[in-house]
Formats: C-alpha cells, structure tokens, sequence
C-alpha cells in the first residue's frame, strides 16, 4: 500500500458546462476535478488549499468510511471546521475497500456550483476482482443550473421560498447540451442539431471501444436534484457493483441511479463496428424539464464524429415508480458479502415531511428541521463543550397517529441541531418513512446518503411502516450501501451497526433538500476518537477552547 500526496487548489473559474458560459467551482483549474485513482489499503494525503476568495470549503469523500479518521469526512460544522480562505488543510484517510467512489463539496450547495470529481478504487496490488474485463469507462453524471448556487441559496431560503425548478442540462463527466441537441433529428422538440468539433468545454464525452470485449462502466451520481435513468443503446448491462459493494449480478437494459448512488456494470461491444451507440441519461420521478444528457459510444475503428444513426434508447416514464422499484429489487448483495446482524438494537422512525418554519419551506425529520451549528459537533462532542448544539436528542419517531398520505394539518415544524447518540457497536434500524408533501398529492423520491458507514438496505413498503412489517424483512441478502431511496408514499428500512467512532451526517442527498434541513446527524464512540487535528476544530467553542488552552 502506497501514500498518494495529492496537491489541490479549488477555485472559481469561467467555464461552459453546456455551452452556456457561467462559472465553476474546480480543482486545480479543472472541471469536473480531478480523477482520483488509488489502490485499496493506500493513504490519500492531500493537501487542499482554498482559493475562493470570500468563502470556506470542504470535501466530502462520498463512500469512504474514514474509519479511524472521521475528522477527515468532510463535512462542515459536523466533521470539521470550513477551510477558510487562503487556509490550506490536510485530509489524510485510507481507501480501504476497491470501488467507484465519488468526491463533492459538502458546505452550503458548493456540490450545486460543481465542486466535485472521481474516487476510483482499485483493488490492492496483486488482488482480482470478482468479474473480467478488457477496458474501462467512468462517468460522472451532475446537473447543471444556469442561476449560480450563492442565488440559489437565497432563493430557498427566502419567504416564500423560491424553488430552484428544474436543471437546465445534465451532464456526463461535466459535459451536456444546452443550446442544441446532438439527437435533434430524432426528436419532435424545435432543438436544433449541435454542430461540434469535439474540443469544447461541452463536447460530449466519447467512449471509444473494440468490438467484441467487455467493458466495465463505472458510474457516479452526484446530481444536486435529479434522479436519473443510464441506458446505452443497442447495449445490455450486467450491473455487478453499488456503492463500493459487490451485488449478485443481473443484466438490465438501463439502470436507475439516485443521486449518491454509484454502479459498475458490464456491458458487451457486441454490435454493428460501422456505428457508434447513445449513452443516454434522462429524469425520473421528476416531470422532466430537461433533456437527455448524451455521450458517445465510439466503435473503433469507425469515427467519433459519425452520429449513431438509431434514436437514442427508450426509457422508461418519469412516473413509472413500479419500474423503478422492480429494478431496485434486483439488486442483492453477492453471496460471500457481509451480513447483517439478524436483530436490532433500536429502531429509528424518520418521517419525512416539507414543512414551514415562521412561513419559510422546510423539510424536517420527525418535525424537525436541520440547522447546523457554528462548532462542528465532532470538535464539541470529543471535548464535551457545553452549548454547542441542542442538548436535547431528536425524537426517535414521528407524531403519532401521522397520516403520510395527506398533507399535515399541522405543517409547521421547528429549526433542530440535536444529535441521535448511538451506542458503540449497537445495531441500528432507521425507517425512513416518506409522506405527503406540504401540496396535495405530491410525494417525491429522496435518495438518503450515510456517512462513515454502510447499511443493508433490508426492505420497501408503500405507505405508512407498521412494526409487523419488520418481519418481512431481507436479512439473508440485502444489498450493502451508503445511499437509499425512499419512494413517494413508501419506506426504506436500512440496518447499520454503530461501530465507527465519529459524529455522521445522515441526510437527503437532493443538495437543496439538505440546506432545506432534510438530515439527521448521528454519533457514537466519539471518546474513542483519535488525533483530531487543531485545523478541524480552530472555530467556534472549540476554537476558544484552544485559544485557553494555549494550543494556539
Ligand atoms: O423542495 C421542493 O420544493 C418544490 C415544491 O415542493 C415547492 O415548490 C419541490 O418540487 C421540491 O422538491
């Protein structure tokens, strides 16, 4: 295993994700960042300084389970303090398991102003993987708005709030359309065809294969709202790995994929070598408003610019929920993966609802809506700082007798920094149960992302989760994730055990959803927690800490 030293600088920059000129958060002068490659077992030490100007950063490495490191998570006023301008900080973590892996900013909605990159995985020197393969591809899958994130923010958080609608384009390793379609001639919208020569900022990306190999696409979503549907014409796909974990493969002709999630699939060049073939991504579970992000696969010997001459593959309905689902039931953990403990320890209700506070949208979890405190609770907890957040711990269950199928008649809630403290090593149901929006008749998708952990996502239901329900669930194979989707009107029960020290952030992975309070922040073992350093604290009631400690 190897020490990989990484230099960053993350700044704004002027850039044309969809050919429409706005500006970037990127790295090194590079948008999406920077791919990170590393071998399991290996050190990241990377040294990350901020440029922007006038605001702190942080990154979050989404997958990583920082075991051992969890001031390294990456997460502002939970994990650490923001880096501020100028300040250069050291995140150093193992990547201890091989698997497609993702990078964002995790501050604000800097994920929103296109603060993200690859994590790739390999497995450690000498080690196989489970499957074969003669080539790679990754793609990055984000969409893109043409407002910037900072009057984004201040639209959600305005009075009334001013929803962000929907992205302008959807991107593919930071490239989409905007002005004009490359499947124009294909569709009845008054798109006109893009004229491109392949070396704009927002040319799509191009995916150049052999005939008759097989190779493994990995794929990442760190979308900041839209839920997406990955299809690649003409192509099956053998899906054989979720969020790092390997699954029990099975063959689909798309995939679904939630902000959060992440996928390997296989697929085989076994068309036509005179053409080239659509990779597709569309919206679901939204009414779109965007079109299709396109890359390109590029037989070889034939040339990339020559378009596929079939239309882009089908998918399905944005509202198709029972598609969706059906595919999320496929997916099952490879048998040899590890197991869920076949009993709990405490079970953990989270109802989702959107709500208002004083008149401003909210969503809240069990009618509470997360605010974040200015000490990170990582620094606060260790050090037992009093005031630092709400003493009191957040309710474990949603108000009795709630009906998820209708708006509340009550749909007020209030603003919560409380922590749910978990027993070291305990295992953990959380239910996550959704509702009725603050509308009649609306209830959206919400991919909920845990950090430093995995669960096993261990069952779906419609309605409203009743303890009888348990009993069905699957302990035998369940899927081993950090990401999981909760359907309109239904529940997801994942189960975890609490045994990595460290204070984590469990939310919405929907960018605005999270800023809108739509998370929960979880802790255990922080006593076990080990070398801290003073740059992830040096702010707040810990900062004064130091300050009367001499430390500083
Ligand atoms: O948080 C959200 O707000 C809007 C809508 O509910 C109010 O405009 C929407 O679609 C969300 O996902």
């Amino acid at each position: 295993a190897k020490v990989r030293h990484l230099k960053w600088e993350v700044e704004y920059m002027h850039w044309s994700p969809d050919g429409q000129e706005g500006v970037v958060i990127a790295i090194n002068g590079q948008f999406p960042g920077p791919t990170i490659r590393a071998r399991a077992g290996d050190t990241l030490h990377l040294q990350l300084t901020n440029k922007l100007h006038t605001e702190g950063v942080v990154i979050h490495w989404h997958g990583i389970r920082q075991i051992g490191t969890p001031w390294a998570d990456g997460t502002a006023s939970i994990s650490q303090c923001a880096i501020n301008p100028g300040e250069t900080f050291l995140y150093r973590f193992k990547v201890d398991r091989a698997g497609t892996y993702f990078y964002h900013g995790h501050y604000g909605m800097q994920r929103s102003a296109g603060l993200y990159g690859s994590l790739i995985v390999d497995v450690a020197e000498g080690e196989k993987e489970k499957f074969e393969y003669d080539g790679e591809f990754n793609i990055l899958l984000s969409d893109w708005w043409h407002k910037g994130s900072h009057e984004q923010e201040v639209d959600l958080s305005s009075k009334p709030m001013r929803w962000i609608g929907e992205p302008q384009s959807l991107l593919v390793n930071g490239r989409g359309q905007f002005n004009c379609s490359m499947a124009a001639h294909f569709s009845n919208s008054s798109a006109v065809q893009c004229k491109l020569r392949g070396s704009e900022q927002y040319a799509p990306y191009i995916l150049k294969v052999h005939p008759n190999k097989t190779y493994r696409l990995r794929i990442a979503s760190s979308t900041a709202l839209a839920s997406l549907n990955l299809a690649i014409g003409n192509h099956k796909m053998r899906v054989v790995e979720a969020d790092g974990n390997y699954v029990k493969p099975f063959t689909v002709d798309n995939i679904d994929i939630y902000s959060g999630d992440s996928y390997s699939v296989l697929f085989r060049t076994d068309q036509s070598s005179s053409q080239n073939y659509w990779l597709s991504a569309t919206v679901r579970g939204r009414e779109p408003h965007t079109p299709p992000a396109f890359a390109i696969l590029n037989y070889l010997p034939t040339s990339a610019s020559i378009l596929p001459i079939s239309p882009p593959p089908p998918s399905p309905r944005w509202d198709d929920y029972a598609y969706s689902k059906a595919f999320s039931n496929k997916i099952r953990a490879l048998p040899g993966s590890p197991k869920p403990p076949q009993t709990h320890n405490r079970r953990i209700v989270l109802l989702n609802t959107q709500t208002y506070i004083n008149g401003y949208t909210k969503w809240s979890i069990n009618n509470v809506s997360l605010s974040l405190p200015s000490t990170p609770y990582l620094g606060s907890i260790k050090y037992g700082v009093g005031n630092a957040f709400d003493a009191r711990s957040p309710p474990d269950r949603g108000p009795p007798g709630y009906d998820v199928m209708r708006p509340a008649p009550n749909p007020n809630s209030t603003y919560g920094s409380g922590v749910y403290m978990l027993k070291f090593n305990s295992t953990v149901d959380v239910i996550l149960q959704n509702a009725n929006a603050l509308k009649e008749n609306v209830s959206e998708i919400h991919p909920w992302h845990l950090h430093g952990h995995d669960f096993w996502v261990v069952g779906y239901g419609e309605g409203e989760f009743r303890e009888r329900d348990a009993a069905r669930f699957n302990l035998r194979d369940p899927p081993f994730r950090n990401t999981a989707v909760i359907y309109p009107y239904g529940w997801t029960a994942v189960r975890f055990v609490a045994d990595n020290p460290g204070v984590w952030a469990f939310h919405c992975h929907i960018e605005p959803h999270l800023h809108l309070g739509m998370g929960v922040v979880f802790a255990e073992g922080v006593d076990l927690v080990q070398g801290l350093p003073n740059a992830a604290i040096a702010c707040g009631l810990t900062g004064e800490m130091l300050i009367k400690n001499g430390t500083h």
